[in-house]
């Protein structure tokens, strides 16, 4: 049997329970959120959509004592309209949040893999392995995968191909310190310093374009949620044993003694191998200026940063 559970049921959560139960992703689905009426109002509505389906998904609502035999458990808590006023504003906040979500996670026996969405991603995921104390293996965060994709966008785009044919990773910090390394990306087995089907690509635009969509989706939308939630299910089939998926995620990376977004192959056991490439000396020394900075957000929060607006 599947079971997965969802903590925060905002703009993420919601959109990824939707799916996960029209595409019988999962037999048992554990609904969290702080607002009783959202999280009522998620499962009927979700319940109502399931007379349109042949296949059927057990919501269970606001129990953190049906996480113990959970699979997979999605932290998408958070308040994602502070990101209008500055990237990490919600630290304080998640960190907060983390301190009241995990002793209960604890209390229910849960031992499941955790993938973490909720940011600022690297710092509230090490802060969650450590308030969980739990294995790091176990506790993922979705880091620079979208920043990911949408490097690979950017690159396809100005080739005029699929993103299909592109391969490299952003490594460091999701939405800080993000390092496009461009000594791993390749197109059909080209370095971008070749020309790419007839086009010179100039990775200062190709990094201004791939920051600018990030752009537009917060401007139009105010949040993000499709792209997260297409790669959220992704991995979360990797996770449920449909083989192996290479994606650059917050994990506990012991070269750099913390945990940054570093390309990595997930499976069954949630964090598989961390895949070593061998990056430019300028993409090392940005990667432990990311590491620095995730470790100052962590210290904030052990430190039990507080709201003090
Ligand atoms: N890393 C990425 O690429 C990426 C992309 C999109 C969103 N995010 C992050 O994911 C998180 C969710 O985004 P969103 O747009 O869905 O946010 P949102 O503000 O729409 O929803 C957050 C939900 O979390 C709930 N919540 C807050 N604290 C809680 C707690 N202690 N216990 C239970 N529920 C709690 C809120 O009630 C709310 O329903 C945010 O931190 C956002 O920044 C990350």
């Amino acid at each position: 049997m599947r079971k997965i559970g969802i903590i925060g049921l905002g703009h993420v959560g919601r959109l990824l329970a939707h799916d996960l139960v029209i595409a019988n992703k999962t037999d048992q689905l554990v609904l969290i959120d702080r607002d009783d009426a959202l999280a009522v109002g998620l499962k009927t509505d979700l319940e109502n959509a399931q007379t349109a389906l042949n296949t059927r998904t057990k919501i269970i609502l606001q129990d953190y004592a049906a996480l113990r035999n959970v699979d997979i458990l999605i932290t998408t808590f958070g308040n994602s309209s502070l990101l209008k006023k500055e990237q990490m504003a919600e630290l304080i906040r998640n960190g907060e949040a983390v301190r009241e979500i995990a002793p209960l996670v604890k209390q229910s026996g849960f031992d499941g893999i955790v993938l973490n969405i909720s940011d600022p991603n690297e710092a509230i995921t090490a802060y969650l392995q450590q308030q969980l104390a739990l294995p790091t293996e176990q506790v993922i965060g979705i880091g620079t995968t979208i920043d990911t994709a949408r490097m690979r966008q950017s690159v396809a785009k100005a080739a005029e191909l699929s993103s299909q044919n592109v391969s490299g990773f952003v490594y460091g910090q999701h939405n800080g310190d993000k390092v496009f390394a461009w000594s791993t990306v390749t197109v059909n087995g080209q370095k971008l310093d070749e020309s790419i089907n007839g086009h010179h690509l100039d990775q200062n635009q190709l990094r201004i374009n791939a920051d600018l969509d990030n752009w537009y989706t917060f401007k139009g939308l105010g949040y993000s949620a499709s792209a997260i939630v297409a790669w959220t299910l992704k991995i979360i089939s990797a996770i449920l044993g449909d083989g192996e998926l290479s994606v650059s995620v917050a994990i506990y990376q012991p070269q750099y003694s913390g945990y940054v977004s570093f390309p990595t192959l997930l499976n069954r056991n949630g964090q598989g191998h961390p895949l070593l490439f061998n990056l430019y000396p300028v993409e090392v020394a940005a990667v432990k200026t990311a590491v620095g900075a995730i470790q100052q957000q962590l210290t904030v929060l052990q430190q039990g940063g507080k709201i003090n607006d």
